[in-house]
């Protein structure tokens, strides 16, 4: 079993800062769980474009307001508390900060190693190094 809390993970490098958001990274490739787990605060106000082109991301927004959209079809879907969104298609889309922060839990399969950031193309590239 593993147990963590947030607290031992603010201020270490499990806590990565992508500008945008900061992504406290839970569970990760080297715990050796298939899928990694993060906490994400998505920053009020910014925009960010995102492909996660070697993933799958389920987002299930716990806290704040934004909205996300799918790039491949146009559409905009308000984020809120208890909102789920699936990346089950790689889609491309622009994920936005609304008035308050939005306080995500994340999952990525493949399990990110913790390090990564978005490239200039929106995408994390698949890390195979611990
Ligand atoms: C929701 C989303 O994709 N935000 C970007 C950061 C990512 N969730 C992460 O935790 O690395």
């Amino acid at each position: 079993m593993i147990i963590k809390h947030l607290k031992d993970l603010v201020g270490t490098g499990a806590e990565v800062d992508g500008g945008n958001w900061v992504s406290r990274r839970f569970l990760v490739r080297k715990d050796g769980c298939g899928f990694s787990f993060h906490d994400t605060v998505i920053k009020a106000g910014t925009e960010t474009f995102i492909h996660y082109a070697n993933h799958l991301e389920a987002v299930y927004c716990v806290a704040g307001n934004g909205e996300i959209e799918d790039l491949e079809t146009g559409a905009v879907h308000p984020i809120s508390d208890g909102m789920l969104y699936v990346l089950n298609g790689h889609e491309r889309h622009k994920l936005r900060g609304g008035s308050e922060d939005m306080r995500m839990v994340c999952v990525f399969t493949p399990p990110l190693t913790g390090r990564e950031v978005h490239d200039e193309n929106g995408v994390y590239p698949v890390l195979t190094d611990d």
